[in-house]
């Protein structure tokens, strides 16, 4: 006998059978949860690279443009939900389908999809002491709970009121508020707009012209690079990643995009390695296009984008085991500033505030306008909040110059204990010698790191004390190695466990810095991705002035005497 839940499967596939285009008949939406995975899509025939699962008009997708809602009061609605960022919208559109219940054109659709809070495992519904078990990692910032709530406030019952439908504020509780958002979070694609997926299809057939590729390779290439879910774009659009928006500048009229729900294509579960489907976006159509071959009795997997299994959870309320193949941790810009403050004051006991001046060396790169020209993708600076830490040894640009320049300043100023106690009087004058040198070491310590990759001794070591002093922070249980990963994830793990696991990814992150994985090998060279230079011949380049000027001045002095 067929239980609700398949009988809501069968429904909701014969209602994709009705208005997709095509269905491929390769494959099945398969109840998984026996592997914790809910419902997910199995082949049923060997599939190959680039060939068509599904495909179907960008009306069957909602969003802003095709929902009840928007089209409601004579288009006044219209006009009210285009000032809203992408997420206030999306939440009052689709909630506004669920109070429509089976009158919504959507509703075998709808009926699928987990709907109230218990029904999620996504961070933003562990208690106070679940979360406790996740520090210190810093997933513990991204939450976003207060956030969420504030934009609730902002929303109901004003814009349920506005939008002429008061009935979506009673049905809006907090609880079914982020029950829709997480919904949102963990299904929502972010849908190129027609123009945009026109002037890419331009762009490139102009550059597949110009170069001559082969049709077949130009076609798999552009399915491989393809977007996938919504929350892949963090990187290019920060302000999207939650329920914050409410600010002008931040409606989704300004967007190229609308984030949307989208059956079918948000029934694949994914994986970051076993990624084998992506979704394609066409002028009229979207289609789920096969981007690996994928034999028969494989689940079909999509990608969430290249997450680590800290934002897995956050997210989508599940982990990768035994990893995430984006892992990463991350040092706080506290744990650096302290090491730095540390070793200056065991270093130079003699001289005042040093704290300050550490905090100075900091101000002076992270205002730096050599590195703010030179640097131009790099808005925000060198010196941020945090710095990831990937496996295998990564690291972002930014840490690696910042360590060398602080590692270089302070091996600089060792060499000459008087000239630092000279230069430490004028930590706060402008334009003094002090500023005038970290500004040279900046310059110096970038150009050897950009155009020779060279790194120091000092700064190995530095970021060797740096990663133990963070590692420090973590659970001991998790560091020496009495802990053993979980075999697979499965739904009624504790939370601990969980979190267990989330931590323990992170810590080997950290861990491969202590191995000595940095600097990493290059993959196509083989070879490693930075010199590692002795820190006497590294401070020659970068004291070869100063030592000038003493140079000058002791012989002034020599014939004065
Ligand atoms: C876009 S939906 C995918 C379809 C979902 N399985 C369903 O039954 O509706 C995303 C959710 O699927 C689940 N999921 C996706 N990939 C998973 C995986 N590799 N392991 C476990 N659960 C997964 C998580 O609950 C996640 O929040």
């Amino acid at each position: 006998m067929s239980t609700p839940f398949d009988q809501k499967t069968t429904r909701f596939v014969s209602w994709i059978q009705s208005n997709f285009d095509f269905v491929s008949p390769k494959f099945e939406v398969a109840d998984l949860r026996s592997q914790s995975q809910g419902r997910g899509l199995i082949a049923k025939e060997d599939i190959s690279v680039g060939e068509t699962l599904f495909e179907f008009p960008r009306d069957k997708i909602i969003n802003f443009d095709s929902s009840t809602l928007s089209q409601l009061n004579d288009g006044k609605n219209r006009d009210i939900l285009i000032e809203l960022g992408q997420w206030d919208a999306l939440i009052l559109c689709v909630a506004y389908e669920l109070i429509l219940g089976k009158e919504s054109r959507w509703w075998d659709y709808l009926n699928i999809l987990p709907q109230s809070v218990e029904d999620f495992n996504t961070l933003m519904f562990w208690n106070d002491d679940e979360l406790e078990k996740l520090k210190p990692s810093s997933v513990l910032d991204r939450i976003g709970k207060e956030d969420a709530e504030m934009t609730y406030s902002r929303l109901v019952p004003e814009y349920c009121n506005r939008l002429g439908v008061p009935k979506l504020a009673d049905f809006l509780t907090l609880d079914k508020f982020h029950a829709v958002a997480s919904l949102i979070m963990s299904y929502s694609f972010d849908v190129d707009h027609v123009d945009e997926v026109d002037a890419a299809e331009r762009d490139q057939a102009a550059d597949s012209s110009e170069a001559g590729i082969d049709e077949i390779e130009q076609q798999q290439g552009q399915q491989g690079e393809e977007d996938q879910k919504s929350e892949e774009d963090d990187d290019d659009d920060d302000d999207d990643d939650d329920t914050r928006s409410g600010d002008a500048s931040s409606a989704l009229k300004f967007d190229s995009y609308l984030k949307s729900m989208v059956p079918l294509a948000d029934t694949l579960n994914a994986n970051t390695t076993l990624v084998n489907a992506t979704l394609h976006y066409d002028h009229d159509k979207l289609a789920m296009k096969a981007i690996k071959p994928i034999n028969k009795g494989d689940q079909i997997f999509n990608t969430y984008g290249d997450l680590p299994n800290s934002e897995i959870m956050r997210k989508y309320g599940y982990v990768e085991l035994p990893s995430s193949a984006a892992e990463f941790a991350d040092i706080p810009l506290t744990v650096i500033t302290q090491y730095y403050q540390k070793k200056f004051s065991e270093t130079f006991s003699t001289v005042k505030n040093v704290d300050h001046i550490v905090e100075r060396l900091l101000d002076l790169i992270g205002q730096s306008e050599y590195l703010e020209e030179t640097l131009e993708d790099n808005e925000g600076g060198i010196v941020i909040e945090r710095y990831e830490i990937y496996s295998g040894g990564e690291l972002l640009p930014e840490f690696i110059l910042l360590l060398l320049i602080l590692s270089t300043l302070y091996e600089s100023f060792k060499t000459d204990l008087k000239w630092f106690r000279k230069l430490a009087r004028q930590v706060d004058r402008p334009e003094s010698d002090f500023e005038i040198f970290v500004n040279r070491a900046t310059v110096k310590c970038f150009q050897l790191l950009d155009q020779r990759s060279i790194v120091t001794e000092a700064m190995m070591e530095d970021l060797k004390q740096i990663t133990s002093s963070r590692i420090d922070e973590y659970p001991r249980y998790l560091i020496n190695g009495e802990y053993k990963l979980p075999a697979e994830f499965k739904l009624d793990m504790t939370r601990k466990g969980l979190a267990d696991i989330i931590l323990k990814n992170e810590v080997m992150c950290l861990q491969d810095i202590l191995d000595g994985k940095f600097p990493p090998v290059a993959v196509d060279s083989g070879e490693p991705k930075f010199e590692v230079m002795s820190n006497e011949k590294f401070l020659k380049n970068v004291m070869k002035r100063k030592q000038e000027e003493d140079e000058k001045r002791s012989r002034k002095r020599h014939r004065v005497n």
